[in-house]
This record gives C-alpha cells, structure tokens and sequence, in this order.
C-alpha cells in the first residue's frame, strides 16, 4: 500500500510562502479531495510530490521514497497537473505511446486506457483539435497508463460535461475502491464531496483541516431543521418563545437554524400543533468549507507590522 507522505513541507517563493510547514498524508483505498481557496498551495504540494520543484525545506515522498527515485514513475505515480501538456501536433495514441515506452509500459495499455477514458474513437487524432474536455480525458488516460498505485490530478473534472462528471466520480470511486492512494485538487465543493471520502484543506499554505468528509461537516457546520405546520401562527410563537428563529420559505417550509429535529419536535409537541414535516438538514460542504476558509482569511487579513513594512503575501 502507498502513501503519500508530507513532512513540514515548505516551499518560498521570494516572500512568498506557498507551502508553510505542511505535514499531511494521502492514504491508500480512499478518495482525498485536497481544497483549498486559489493560491493556497495545492499545485506547489503536488509539484513537489513530484520532483518538479524543490522544497525550500521539508520532505514528500510516496511510498516511502522520493519520486525522483523511481526508474519509471509513471508505474509509481499518475499525475494530471496540466492537462494542456500534451504536445499538439501529436495525435492521441502517439502521446500515450510515448510515455508508454518512455516507461517500460506495454503498448497495449495504451488502447486500455483510450478506451477506459472514452478517448478510443479520436485515437488517430491529433491533440490539438481536442476540446477541453477531450484534453483532461487525455491527461487523466496518461496518468493511468502505468496502472500506478498512486493518482495526483487536479483539478481531474475541469472542461468535463455532466456526463464526463459522472464518469469521473464513478473512475475515481473504482481507483480507490482497488486500494490506490487518489488525491484530488478541487474548487468545487459540492462536487468534492460527492466522491470524496477524506479532506485535506488549505490556506496560504498551510494546512487547516485533515478529516474524514462526514466528520468535516460535523465539525465546521451547524446544524438546522427543516420544518411544515398545519398552524403556522401558534408554532411560530412557541418556536420564537423558545429562543429559536425562524425563516419562513415560499414553499410554506421553514428553517430553524442552529436547532436540532428533536427540540423542534418538542416545542410543537408541548404546543399541541402539527407538524406535517421535520427533518435534520445536514448543511452542504460548500458551507462548511467557506466556514473554514473564512477563518483562514481573518488570518490572512492580521494587520502587517507597520504600514511601510512589505506586506506578505
Ligand atoms: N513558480 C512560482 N513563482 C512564484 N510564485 C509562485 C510560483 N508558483 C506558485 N507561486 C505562488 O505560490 C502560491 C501558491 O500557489 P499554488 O498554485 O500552489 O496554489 P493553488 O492552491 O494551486 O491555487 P489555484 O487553486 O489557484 O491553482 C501563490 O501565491 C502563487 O502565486
């Protein structure tokens, strides 16, 4: 089983700390959605992970050893950085080819993971007529060539359409599911959490939360009910009475934020009124996660030092 592990890992550029102490790790049989606001340091963490840049201090390694230290990486790790890497002039299954061979990899995976990624009837194409979409299958049927037992994409749903997102979701759900280490770089939150097993979230480089999804939720979320009464008039009384307050949809449902089912059910039940509908609401991650990160921007905005003193970045 490989890891991908991340000691006090940190990455300067000028005054810049891209990576600021980073110790994390991405572990095997699950799906890590990696989050984090634009410029919060996922790309550098996964360049480093792959050699392509060195840490200012600080270690990544995957299963153990440098990814410099593999003969042939593309065994070792699959890694989507750029989906625009393929060179264009170059029809698909000649790029794969390439890599494939570059890598000891046989030629028949190539026509494997065209047809895994859908790409098999535009094999003969050359890349440059791809459309985004076309493009990210490429890169994603690139990181799978090697059949590795880690997978780093970011950004993997980028240019796809609904039916692509589906297909990435059910892809990634299958790679974890076979006992590989699958990290995610994502903006989107709800998407995240619809494959997600785990999170690993930054800020400014550094980490903010490393947690299982569900638990995230719980942590960083509050919770509400959704509620439906056949006499709106007593049970808003009785809801307002007991501290709770109320928002009245159109749909004649309410929410009371910060309450639990039962305490609702309580009030309406000591009130005698009914209740036609009542129901946790577990609020979404894309609440959770701006909760979080909204933290992690009142760091961001700790006044400097003095005025004149160059801001950090
Ligand atoms: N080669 C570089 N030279 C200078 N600064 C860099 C370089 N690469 C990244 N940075 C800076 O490091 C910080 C982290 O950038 P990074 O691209 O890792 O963030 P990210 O979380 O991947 O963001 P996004 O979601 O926008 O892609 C940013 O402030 C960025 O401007």
């Amino acid at each position: 089983m490989t890891s991908i592990d991340v000691k006090d890992l940190t990455k300067r550029y000028g005054a810049t700390r891209a990576v600021d102490g980073l110790t994390c790790r991405f572990e095997p049989g699950r799906v890590t959605g990696f989050l984090g606001p634009n410029g919060a340091g996922k790309s550098t963490t996964m360049r480093l992970v792959l050699g392509l840049d060195r840490p200012t201090s600080g270690t990544a390694t995957v299963g153990g050893r440098p990814y410099a230290a593999y003969g042939e990486p593309l065994r070792a790790v699959g890694a989507l950085l750029d989906a625009q890497a393929a060179h264009g002039s170059r029809t698909a299954r000649d790029h794969l080819r390439l890599l494939a061979v570059s890598n000891r990899i046989p030629d028949r995976r190539v026509d494997e993971v065209l047809q895994d990624t859908g790409l098999a009837p535009a094999a003969g194409r050359r890349v440059k007529t791809f459309s985004l979409g076309m493009r990210q299958r490429l890169g994603i049927a690139a990181a799978l060539l090697g059949d590795p037992p880690v997978l780093m994409l970011d950004e993997p749903a980028n240019g796809l359409d609904p039916e692509g997102i589906v297909w990435i979701r059910r892809l990634l759900r299958r790679l974890a599911d076979e006992g590989r280490t699958v990290l995610v770089s994502s903006h989107l939150m709800n998407e995240t959490a619809a494959f997600a097993d785990h999170l690993v979230v930054l800020a400014r480089g550094r980490l903010l939360a490393d947690l299982p999804v569900e638990d995230f939720i719980d942590r960083y979320s509050h919770p509400r009910v959704r509620v439906r009464t056949g006499d709106p008039v007593r049970l808003r009384a009785a809801l307002r009475a007991a501290g709770h307050t109320v928002e009245e949809g159109a749909d004649g449902r309410w929410t009371v934020e910060g309450a639990r089912a039962e305490e609702v059910g309580a009030v309406a039940a000591r009130e005698g009124v009914p209740v036609l509908e009542l129901a946790d609401e577990r609020a979404s991650l894309e609440q959770a996660y701006l909760a979080l990160t909204a933290g992690g921007t009142e760091f961001a905005a700790a006044p400097s030092p003095s005025p004149t003193a160059p801001q950090e970045v």
